[in-house]
């Protein structure tokens, strides 16, 4: 199994919606929700992104105070200001799930008729920045992100205000993640849904996921199939020869593994790295 792991690495190693009637006259806070709506950041109860892609902007036409209604009735059930917040965190190693899962539960609440805007860290632009893509396929729209502080200021105050849910993908890479949960949870009324790696290619904790694990009213974690044998997976190994914490990538780079295969494994990359390391020397001392 184990001369299996070698080449395999060896091998990889070279190189809101908003249930509005329509209005006929545009505010500013409706230019506002129109431009946010057309960057499709909000999201409609009667869209269905996760079984129509790709997605198609809701066109939304709100006065200030249909909105103000709309937000408040019957056909909303929009729960911010009547309960408190919650925190809902998934974690896992690469490919368990975790974005296929806040998609799906990010979906199920704007199917129960709740404000919902996802953010993701702009480190990751494998897909691009106005999506958040599951290794699948599956996409939603999503705003990427620096850091969440400035997320209220760049969504807007009152499109902020009218948020029930938020959804956070990639959040091992972000810094503030435990001053927004907490703020966002316990302040404001919000459920936000984390969804993030537990752990880097070395099985350290991963940023500030594991922080907010005291802070939340779930926590859930997935496992993905080991690619040598096929048991579950727990952890991520890194097939390449970099050591940063953080390296943006996907299969090219990852592979979900489990005990086993993640202890062998980092056998034979390191052994791989050492050879690259020891050739590298050589090659600089013939110059
Ligand atoms: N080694 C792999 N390479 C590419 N895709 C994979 C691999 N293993 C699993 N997948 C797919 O990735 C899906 C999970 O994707 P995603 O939700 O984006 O995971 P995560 O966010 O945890 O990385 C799985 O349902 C599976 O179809
Ligand atoms: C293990 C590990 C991962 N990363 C990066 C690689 C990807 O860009 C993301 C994780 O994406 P996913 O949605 O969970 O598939 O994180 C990293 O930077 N450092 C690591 O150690
Ligand atoms: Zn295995």
């Amino acid at each position: 199994m184990l001369t299996t792991t070698i080449s395999r690495m060896q091998s990889l190693i070279t190189p809101r919606f908003l249930f509005s009637p329509m209005s006929t006259k545009a505010t500013p806070l409706a230019f506002n929700l129109l431009y946010l709506a057309s960057k499709s950041i909000f999201f409609s109860k009667t869209q269905n992104p996760i079984s129509s892609l790709p997605l198609k902007p809701v066109m939304i036409s709100v006065k200030p105070s249909d909105f103000r209604i709309q937000t408040r009735c019957v056909h909303s059930k929009s729960s911010r200001s009547t309960s408190s917040g919650e925190i809902h965190v998934i974690v896992g190693p690469m490919f368990s799930g975790k974005t296929t899962t806040l998609l799906r539960r990010v979906q199920a609440e704007i199917n129960d008729g709740r404000n919902v805007a996802i953010i993701k860290s702009n480190k990751d632009d494998r897909y691009g920045l106005d999506s958040v893509v599951t290794h699948d396929g599956i996409k939603l729209p999503c705003c990427a992100m620096p850091n969440l502080s400035s997320f209220r200021q760049k969504f807007g105050q009152d499109a902020y205000d009218q948020l029930d849910v938020i959804g956070i993908d990639e959040a091992q890479f972000f810094e503030d993640l435990y001053d927004f949960c907490h703020d966002v949870a316990d302040h404001e009324g919000k459920t936000v849904i984390v969804a993030g790696l537990d752990g880097d290619y070395l099985r350290r904790s991963f940023g500030s996921v594991l922080d907010i694990i005291p802070l939340a009213d779930s926590v859930t974690k997935l496992s993905a199939r080991c690619e040598i044998c096929g048991k579950r997976a727990f952890f991520t190994l890194r097939k390449t020869e970099e050591t940063q914490t953080e390296l943006i990538g996907g299969a090219d780079v990852y592979m979900p593994v489990c005990r086993q295969h993640y202890v062998t494994g980092q056998v034979a990359v390191e052994a791989a790295r050492m050879l690259l390391e020891s050739q590298k020397l050589q090659c600089n001392s013939c110059v």
